[in-house]
């Protein structure tokens, strides 16, 4: 029988969440899965799985069972013949890059980073940028059809309280690897005294908007160009802890939505940004529960970081973020904190009845459920 763990504590990676499940079992094998949902049904407990834990929204939270993947990580089968590879879900992205390298092979898209998990990116509809690409589940502005044509990866950063972007082509090269990485400026001066002056401008919030321009300046307003291995390029140091939010909205939709983020900011002074208000795209699919359900989308997410750990006001943004994007027809990411219920989503998605029929076919004691998705499905 596999063994459970009392008193384990579990923390989100921005610890923005946590719980304390009353039992956490690590299995190894799917046979030891069965013991676990075998024992959780004979004891009445709700399960939730988990996997990186980088979920910023309590998605993986439960005061029931906690199953945690990381002992099942294997790669159990590679066809190089059909570019496909069969792994158990907690694997890591970060440890099957290079078991894909070995074989000549790369996942076709991903998100920013890779310490998530096969199972992680997929329960929660993962994306990164790339029209012709779904989110990870499937594999603005002016010119933005240009842009979109002209990169097959293409995202944009947006400043707030600026009128700076910096626009990202990412395609597919021959050239050898060659880096613009460099630590003073991406870690001294990109992450540590970033860092420091968000902390400062805690207590002096006007400071916020001098940051944006002035780091814009530094670090953003040049050319810089990287080639590597794929999952080297897609995924990027996302600094520190952090809260984020992350809409999908029509495609069509993305300069109306991004005007409308700039005029509220410029409009309430008292509500400060953190940079970037990243821009992605992703191609629509015919996933009954995917963001970009039936329509190509774009991706705006917003962050406010937490400098050392220290919590920042972000409330009148995040609630003016989610006004504006309901108004566009917008849908959240389903790993991301939001204030979504039920009303909401059956707007949002055109088969959530379906699909909560399926759901409460396979799951009808409600096992599977924890607070976040009580809230999503009644
Ligand atoms: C720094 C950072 C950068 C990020 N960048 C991006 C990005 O670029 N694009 C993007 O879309 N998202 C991004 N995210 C969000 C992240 O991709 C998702 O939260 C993803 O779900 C994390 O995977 P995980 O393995 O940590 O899952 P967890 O957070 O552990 O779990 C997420 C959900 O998946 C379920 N789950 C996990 N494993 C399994 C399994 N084996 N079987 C069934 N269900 C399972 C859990 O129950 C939970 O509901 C980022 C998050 C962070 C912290
Ligand atoms: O959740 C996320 O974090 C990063 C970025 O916001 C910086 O951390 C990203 O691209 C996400 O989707």
């Amino acid at each position: 029988m596999v063994h459970g763990y009392k008193g384990v504590k579990f923390q989100n990676w921005a610890r923005t969440y946590g719980c304390c499940p009353e039992m956490y079992f690590q299995p190894t094998s799917v046979e030891e899965v069965r013991e676990v949902l075998a024992l959780a049904r004979q004891q009445n407990k709700r399960v939730k799985v988990v996997g990186g834990g980088h979920s910023p929204s309590d998605i993986a939270c439960t005061d029931g069972f906690m199953i945690h993947m990381g002992k099942m990580n294997r790669v159990l089968k590679v066809d190089t013949e059909k570019k496909q590879v069969t792994v158990e879900a907690g694997i890591l992205l970060a440890d099957l890059h290079p078991q894909l390298d070995k074989h000549g092979l790369a996942l076709s898209n991903l998100g920013a980073v890779s310490d998530v998990t096969a199972g992680g990116v997929i329960g929660s509809g993962t994306h990164n940028t790339g029209i012709k690409h779904g989110i990870l589940a499937t594999q603005v502005l002016d010119n933005l059809d240009s842009h979109l044509k002209k990169s097959e990866y293409f995202r944009f950063l947006w400043f707030p309280h600026s009128e700076n972007v910096s626009v990202i082509y990412q395609d597919h090269t021959n050239k050898p690897p060659s880096s613009s990485a460099n630590w003073f400026w991406d870690y001294a001066i990109g992450f540590y005294l970033l860092e420091f002056l968000l902390w400062i401008s805690t207590f002096l919030p006007g400071l916020v908007g001098w940051i944006n321009r002035f780091f814009f300046w530094l670090l953003f307003n040049g050319k810089k160009e990287n080639c590597n291995l794929s999952h080297k390029i897609f995924t990027y140091e996302c600094r520190f802890k952090q809260h984020v939010q992350d809409w999908a909205i029509p495609r069509e939709k993305t300069k109306e939505a991004l005007l409308e983020l700039k005029a509220m900011l410029e409009a309430n002074p008292k509500v400060v940004a953190h940079y970037p208000v990243e821009v992605r795209f992703t191609r629509g699919d015919d996933i009954l529960l995917s963001p970009c359900f039936q329509r190509d989308s774009c991706y705006m997410n917003i962050i406010m970081y937490r400098p050392y750990g220290k919590d920042v006001p972000r409330l009148d943004y995040w609630l003016a973020y989610e006004t504006i994007m309901k108004k566009v027809g917008g849908r959240p990411h389903w790993a991301k904190a939001h204030n979504c219920t039920r009303k909401d989503f059956e707007k949002m998605y055109p088969a959530f009845q379906r699909f909560c029929a399926i759901r409460e076919k396979l799951d009808p004691t409600g096992m599977f459920l924890n607070a976040y998705l009580e809230k999503v499905f009644y």
